[in-house]
């Protein structure tokens, strides 16, 4: 069971979800989140498309061919997957599965059809933050400065920007990130505040269990 700082309370792993249109910067907070917090991991998807400068197989990604994906989900080893602009993208069950038992809390930086999917398996222990961009400008604006796509997939993420805007009502949390350590802030409270939510809580420390006998 994982423990809050003070060590008194017990309870289960969260399963908290950032997701947000292509560029709005959910890989930038996830990893502030996984530096800052070392009670959180996250959950590295398997995906076919292919690697980024800079990125690595197995810390950021799995990366796999279309085949080995196929086959993934004809095993059923994803908790869920989706199609995102023209590639799989899928949520490996085994690594969490054991995780989850022991009380650890996972980051998952997934979109909204897979957010949609974990809710329905587990209601109990999903966050959902939706983060946004302060406009659609300055969204296309980081996704240019970011340089790792071509135009012509930039604009098929603007595109697509929209569709997944209309999905924030959905989420239990909306942070937008203007400034990034404003937004990182915000995003670190609402997980310390979930931690601590009564429901959550397993076990009580033995002075409050004596209390109520
Ligand atoms: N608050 C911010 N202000 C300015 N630039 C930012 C901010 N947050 C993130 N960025 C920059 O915007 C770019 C996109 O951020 P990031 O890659 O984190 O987005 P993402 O939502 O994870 O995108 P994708 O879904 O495509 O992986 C990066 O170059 C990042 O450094
Ligand atoms: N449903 C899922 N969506 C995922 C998963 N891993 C990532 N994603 C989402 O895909 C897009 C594009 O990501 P990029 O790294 O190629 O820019 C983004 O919205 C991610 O959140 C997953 O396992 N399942």
């Amino acid at each position: 069971m994982a423990h809050d700082q003070s060590d008194a309370l017990n309870r289960r792993g969260l399963l908290f979800i950032l997701s947000s249109p292509s560029g709005a910067g959910k890989t930038t907070i996830s990893r502030m989140l996984l530096t800052a917090d070392e009670q959180i991991k996250l959950s590295v998807s398997a995906t076919t498309r292919p690697k980024r400068p800079g990125e690595i197989d197995g810390v950021d990604y799995h990366f796999v061919t279309r085949e080995k994906f196929d086959e993934m989900i004809e095993k059923d080893e994803f908790y869920e997957w989706a199609e995102v602009f023209g590639h799989r993208y899928g949520t490996p069950k085994g690594y969490i599965r054991q995780g989850l038992k022991e009380g650890q809390d996972f980051l998952f930086d997934i979109d909204w059809q897979g957010t949609q999917q974990l809710k329905q398996k587990d209601d109990q222990d999903v966050v959902t933050v939706f983060i946004l961009p302060p406009s659609l400008d300055e969204l296309r604006h980081r996704l240019e400065t970011r340089a790792q796509d071509s135009e012509d997939v930039i604009d098929r993420r603007m595109d697509r920007a929209r569709g997944e805007i209309s999905h924030w009502a959905e989420y239990d949390y909306v942070v937008v990130n203007d400034d990034v350590d404003h937004c990182f802030v915000k995003v670190r409270e609402i997980l310390h505040a979930e931690r601590m939510k009564r429901t959550r809580q397993t076990g009580l420390i033995p002075f409050v269990r004596e209390l109520m006998a």
